[in-house]
């Protein structure tokens, strides 16, 4: 459990993403006493937790974390320069808005982080990647064991990935539950009862995930033990490989949205 949380937290904006973190934290052992949500709905996030409509004025934290979408950034710029504690650290989690605008934006900002995390966070299942140039090694460390309670923290050197980060592992999870579902009908298109094969397809992929980050070996390898020689994976295997296809649409998929957080960043930096 992590200890040394920042003593005061504020939250803009509260929704599906900066929420699956907070929910993580409070779990793993923040004092719900040291956060503040400001949200328009003024809805109750927590028990403990001070949640507002509007930023009340004179409140200061040492963590803003800025959890609205790309567009609104411009609409919570003053009230976040209003809230920064002196030597306070703005934490972003906004796709595509580079370091570089946020500083812009933010000039007297002591510490401006980068943290692109995917939903599974919610279950320290999740993946946090980390961009920090402002940071020193000790402030590196720190921002590390905050986010360790939200699963796998990996950092990113050049920024020029971020956006190809963002795609993978930030919106991985919704591509991921295609894929189920892709599952699912497919065992209900070869006569299966659709609520079973979607119970098959869950269990199968949440198992066959867990047994990989365990396996001694990778995944295209985990795959070829699945596979007996002229078995039915093989034959299953031969169609999803077929002139690259499932690689190919993957590469696309990932290019499409990586291409989508330039452009927010351009849109909203
Ligand atoms: N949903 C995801 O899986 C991921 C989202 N992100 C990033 O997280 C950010 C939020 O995305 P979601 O949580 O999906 O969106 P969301 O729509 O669930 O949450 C945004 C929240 O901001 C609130 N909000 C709007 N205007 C506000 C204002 N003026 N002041 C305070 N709060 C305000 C909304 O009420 C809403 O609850 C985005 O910038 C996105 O790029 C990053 C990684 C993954
Ligand atoms: O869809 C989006 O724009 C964000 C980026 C990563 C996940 N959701």
């Amino acid at each position: 459990m992590f200890s040394d949380y920042p003593e005061t937290m504020l939250l803009f904006g509260c929704g599906a993403m900066a929420g699956a973190m907070l929910s993580r934290w409070l779990e793993s052992g923040l004092s719900p006493d040291r956060v503040t949500v400001v949200r328009p709905s003024g809805a109750a996030v927590a028990p403990g937790v001070r949640v507002e409509r509007q930023l009340p004025s004179g409140l200061t934290a040492d963590l803003v974390l800025v959890g609205v979408k790309p567009a609104m950034l411009g609409t919570v710029a003053d009230d976040i320069s209003a809230t920064m504690a002196p030597g306070g650290q703005l934490l972003s989690i906004l796709a595509g808005v580079t370091h570089a605008s946020l500083r812009e934006r933010f000039p007297a900002v002591r510490s401006i982080v980068r943290a692109m995390p995917n939903l599974p966070v919610a279950l320290g299942a999740g993946v946090v990647a980390l961009h920090a140039p402002d940071a020193g090694p000790d402030e590196c460390a720190s921002l590390t064991a905050l986010h360790k309670p939200l699963g796998l923290v990996e950092w990113i050197e050049d920024e020029a990935d971020y956006d190809a980060v963002t795609a993978l592992a930030g919106s991985g999870p919704a591509f991921l539950y295609r894929f189920i579902d892709a599952l699912a009908k497919g065992g209900a298109a070869t006569g299966l009862d659709p609520a079973q094969a979607a119970r098959l397809a869950l269990v199968t992929v949440e198992g066959s995930a867990r047994l990989a980050t365990m396996a001694d070996a990778s995944p295209a390898a985990l795959a070829d033990r699945v596979a007996s020689k002229g078995g039915s994976t093989r034959a299953g295997l031969d169609r999803l490989d077929a002139d690259g296809a499932l690689d190919r649409l993957v590469a696309e998929t990932l290019a499409a949205a990586t291409a989508r957080n330039r452009d927010m960043g351009r849109e909203n930096g």
